[in-house]
């Protein structure tokens, strides 16, 4: 990332984007506190064989959260664009499941953990699948099942899609696209042999093209955040209202990120930190605690495995403090974000409230206080809560025990 693309705006106070979101606002204090426990951690280094991520700036770092009622809370560079990588793999996989349904998907691609790094080169014995949609092959593979009759067409659907799931309409880092377009000779193998395995079809230099746009699509913390609160909350947009996957495909795409979305460090993932997560390779992570909130973290140094060192160090922070791991058993200690019909939500002041969904058209996000759109500020909702509990935040968080 260069230095012009750097958002200065966590110097700055609060953000336009998050709407507002009032000072000493404890979730985001929370946000602020995990951020600033991580600060010093200066492990691993950015992705550099896609020659233009190794540009990125190592000290970047935004951490995101969104809620099942569209508010948006965030901490650091949550405003700064990255490209998607592997983590746009999980909305394409639902936009194939969409339009060609799960039995004609899965015939295609596998659903079992690989146990093997993200670029591995194997394919199922026998059918010549790829192992998972979240893996580089069983991406390229669930790319070409979007709809579309030419290339063109169906990344356009891929774009419009992913532009649903973060609420705004994205693009494409050109520079990003020639970068892994000119280096992917890996990508190009795997496409090669699936090709000649019959689990790739059509043009394989075309197909390739549309997966590396994929990829190369711009997002922020604040995107990834809204885009996995679509699929915690069942493939409906909490800040935009609009329904892009049915619940089924959302479901089927968080049980997936749950046992394939870190690789081969997945299992070790779904241990300790509990929740439904996507890395990729610009140093971005996504995670979906369903029927809870979405989070968006970015910090471009990766460990050995390709997943961003603070990336993962965040979320077992967050997972730790708050019981978020969907195995705990004493699921109602779970703190953050009780359902709003049951609780009032302890996350939640008077003055964060959001207005009711307003049509899509009317959530761009601009500049101006007056129009933004992700946290409207209304008047208190009866029967709301205008403090904290007593125990939010809780104590300092630490380091990561596990
Ligand atoms: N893990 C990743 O983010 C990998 C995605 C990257 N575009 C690749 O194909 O290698």
């Amino acid at each position: 990332m260069r230095d012009d693309q750097r958002n200065p705006r966590h110097d700055e106070g609060p953000a336009c984007e998050r709407g507002p979101v009032p000072a000493g606002d404890p979730l985001t204090g929370l946000l602020d506190r995990v951020r600033a426990d991580l600060r010093d951690l200066d492990d691993g280094e950015p992705a550099s064989y896609i020659p233009e991520l190794g540009r990125a700036d190592p000290t970047l770092f935004g951490l995101s959260l969104c809620t099942l009622d569209g508010q948006v809370y965030g901490s650091g560079d949550t405003a700064v664009p990255f490209t998607a990588q592997s983590v746009s793999k999980p909305f394409v996989f639902a936009l194939a499941l969409a339009d060609q349904g799960v039995e004609d998907v899965l015939a295609r691609v596998g659903a079992e953990p690989s146990g093997e790094a993200f670029n591995s080169i194997r394919l199922e014995p026998g059918t010549g699948r790829p192992p998972n949609p979240m893996v580089n092959a069983g991406a390229i593979v669930t790319s070409s099942l979007v709809a579309g009759t030419t290339p063109d067409e169906r990344f356009a659907r891929i774009l419009d899609g992913l532009g649903a799931f973060a609420g705004r309409p994205l693009a494409v880092d050109e520079a990003v696209y020639a970068s892994e377009r000119a280096t992917g000779d890996r990508n190009r193998a795997l496409a090669y042999l699936m090709h000649n395995a019959g689990s790739l079809t059509g043009d394989v230099e075309e197909q390739l093209a549309v997966y590396f746009r994929q990829c190369s699509v711009l997002v922020t913390c604040d995107d990834l955040a809204v885009m996995h609160a679509t699929l915690a909350g069942g493939g409906v947009n909490p800040v935009t209202g609009e329904r892009v996957v049915a619940p089924r495909h959302a479901q089927h795409v968080l049980a997936v990120m749950a046992t394939c979305g870190m690789y081969d460090a997945s299992g070790q993932w779904m241990l300790r930190v509990g929740m439904p997560a996507k890395s990729g390779v610009s140093g971005a992570i996504g995670v979906a605690l369903p029927g809870q909130f979405g989070i968006g973290v970015f910090s471009p140094p990766l460990e050995e495995k390709g997943n961003s060192v603070r990336g993962i160090a965040a979320c077992h922070l967050l997972s730790d403090q708050f019981g978020l791991h969907l195995m705990r058993a004493t699921a109602p200690e779970r703190r953050p974000l009780p359902p709003r019909s049951l609780h009032p939500s302890p996350l939640r002041s008077c003055a964060t409230a959001r207005a009711p969904s307003a049509p899509r058209s009317t959530r761009t996000r601009t500049a101006s206080a007056s129009t933004c759109s992700r946290a409207t500020s209304t008047s208190p909702p009866p029967n709301r809560p205008c403090a904290p509990p007593a125990n939010w935040p809780p104590p300092s968080a630490g380091s990561c025990s596990t």
